[in-house]
């Protein structure tokens, strides 16, 4: 699904009025009509107090136009107009008109007003700011957004919740609601995902207004959101007459004395993602570990007995996933530069083997081509510098990825993953994966899907979708905290089944966490 841009909205909304032969108001009236079935189907005619909070521009118009119906049907509400600005939208007013026609006076808000009583049980429909949020709200609109936030009552947002911004952060924490449900027209949007954004709503679904799906299909968007349809189109089925050659042979390096089990897990996930061969490269201390926990698995072992000190061995694997478990010893270092110089596989690089990147940063143009490195956040910033928020960290990380060629998997909450300009954020996944070696087991999928024959790209998205359904499917019978690496493991099997087993669902709602 394509996460659009407030520009992209905008056009769209041009091209519907255009196409469709209607006014923009008759559009706005759509977004109020979807409004207000969501809430009708729920509440069913009850009597609770609904405060609808609606600026002066087409997000306040939607809150207005939603009042209207919700007066049509008997509704007990208030209407309060939050008078930000002298510039009012058309459809803002004709819409304000049409509800004073019911005798409907909307209190007007403004800096030193009293603000009206809103109680636990109410319910606040917030149409301050929409998708237009161009510069900080003043600080009389900010107080009213603590005030609200104060009541405990439940907080629909209309769109976006606002004080929230297309493609910035707040400058303060509270300078925007905190919604409990973001009902949002046609598309999610990026800021849903983000982990200084995400934060403002506990749910969100998608109200469709019938946006002109020509214009929108065409449009090129910078991000991506990735659900079982994305990944789906990029299902490499098994053949009849393959045998385990077809399917590539991984070779997981890393591991030291105290962290062989990260090689474990990952070569554990190469074999279950269907690598077809997995050999562990390994300071000789992880040999009777490894042919122990993995019968499956080759071992082939460094010198040393207890750090990787030189990378040699004489097999052809077709990807490498070079890092878990490594550690930075200076002789770890040293074989890592040297291996690097030499090597031309494609490469999956994650924890020590990132910080030794980081660390050794003229290592990083030795890197081949599209290699894939999965950094968790500190990770990250050791390898792109400190960010100032998640937008400026996007950015430095696509300059990054533009400048070695590498595609970078930001993980996290929604594991965004970019090459160059374009982004894809993923939808799976759940808290209870904030545990020791979930990260390791992603190396390992993403290795095996490279050594199945998957694009390193096709590889990655399909892999941290993958990862994050496995653990979706483990959750299940588990919850968050006893899940663990290896539960995650166990439900890859069924997660691949499960791309099959129920209809394509469209990406339309999310729950950002329960429990
Ligand atoms: N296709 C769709 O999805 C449809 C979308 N629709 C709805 O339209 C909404 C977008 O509406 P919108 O463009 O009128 O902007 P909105 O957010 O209401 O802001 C109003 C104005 O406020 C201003 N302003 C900005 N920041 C400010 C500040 N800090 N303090 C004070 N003023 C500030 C700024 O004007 P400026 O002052 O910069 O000229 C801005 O234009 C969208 O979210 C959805 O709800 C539906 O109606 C139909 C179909
Ligand atoms: N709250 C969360 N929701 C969804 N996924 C999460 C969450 N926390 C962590 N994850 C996922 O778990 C993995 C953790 O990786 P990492 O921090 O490298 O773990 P480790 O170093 O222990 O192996 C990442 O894939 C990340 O996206
Ligand atoms: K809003």
């Amino acid at each position: 699904m394509k996460l659009f841009n407030a520009q992209q909205i905008y056009a769209a909304d041009k091209s519907t009025i255009a196409s469709q032969q209607i006014t923009s108001d008759e559009l706005m009236e759509r977004a109020a009509v979807q409004l207000f079935n969501w809430l009708h189907l729920r509440l069913q005619g009850a009597s609770v107090k609904i405060h609808l909070f609606c600026g002066i521009g087409n997000n306040g118009g939607d809150g207005i136009a939603l009042a209207r119906h919700l007066q049509d049907h008997g509704y007990n509400i208030g209407v309060y107009v939050v008078n930000y600005s002298k510039t009012r939208s058309d459809d803002f007013l004709i819409n304000l008109d049409r509800l004073k026609e019911r005798k409907v006076w909307p209190i007007f808000l403004e800096e030193g007003s009293a603000l009206p009583e809103v109680g636990r049980d109410d319910i606040i429909v917030d149409a301050i700011f929409g998708i237009g949020l161009n510069r900080p709200p003043a600080a009389w609109v900010v107080n009213l957004m603590r005030y609200l936030h104060k009541s405990e009552a439940l907080v629909l947002s209309v769109d976006i919740p606002s004080g929230l911004y297309m493609d910035n952060v707040p400058k303060e924490e509270d300078a925007a609601v905190k919604a409990n449900y973001v009902l949002s027209f046609q598309a999610p949007k990026l800021v849903f995902f983000l982990p200084e954004t995400g934060i403002y709503m506990e749910h969100w679904e998608v109200l469709d207004i019938g946006l002109d799906q020509k214009f929108l299909s065409e449009l090129e968007t910078e991000y991506r959101l990735i659900g079982k349809n994305e990944v789906l189109s990029h299902y490499l089925p098994r053949e009849k007459f393959a045998h385990k050659g077809t399917y590539g042979h991984s070779l997981i390096i890393g591991g030291s004395y105290g962290k062989i089990g990260a090689v474990v897990l990952s070569a554990k996930a190469a074999l279950h993602s269907g690598s077809g061969l997995v050999t562990a490269y390994v300071p000789e201390c992880g040999y009777t570990i490894l042919q122990t926990a993995l019968p499956e698995a080759m071992v082939v072992v460094d010198v040393d007995k207890k750090n990787i000190s030189n990378i040699d061995f004489d097999i052809s694997p077709k990807v490498i996933g070079l890092g878990v478990g490594l550690g930075k010893a200076a002789s770890t270092v040293k074989a890592l530069s040297d291996f690097l110089s030499e090597n031309k596989i494609p490469l999956v690089i994650d924890a020590d083997g990132l910080n030794i990147l980081s660390e050794n940063q003229a290592l990083l143009k030795k890197m081949p081509a599209k290699t894939i490195l999965t950094p968790h956040p500190k990770e990250l910033e050791r390898l792109i510098g400190k960010w100032e928020n998640d937008f400026d960290k996007l950015k430095k990380a696509k300059d990054f990825s533009k400048k070695y060629d590498c595609i970078i998997v930001i993980k996290g909450a929604h594991t965004i993953t970019l090459y160059g300009e374009k982004g894809y954020v993923n939808t799976t996944g759940n808290p209870g994966m904030a545990t020791a070696g979930s990260g390791d087991v992603l190396t390992g999928i993403i290795t095996g899907l490279v050594a199945q024959g998957y694009e390193p790209l096709e590889a990655t998205i399909f892999g941290v979708y993958l990862h994050g359904k496995a653990a979706d499917l483990t959750v299940e019978n588990t919850g968050y905290q006893a899940l663990t690496a290896t539960g995650i493991i166990d439900g890859i099997g069924e997660a691949y089944l499960d791309l099959f087993k129920t209809p394509e669902e469209p990406q339309v709602q999310n729950e950002q966490s329960e429990q």
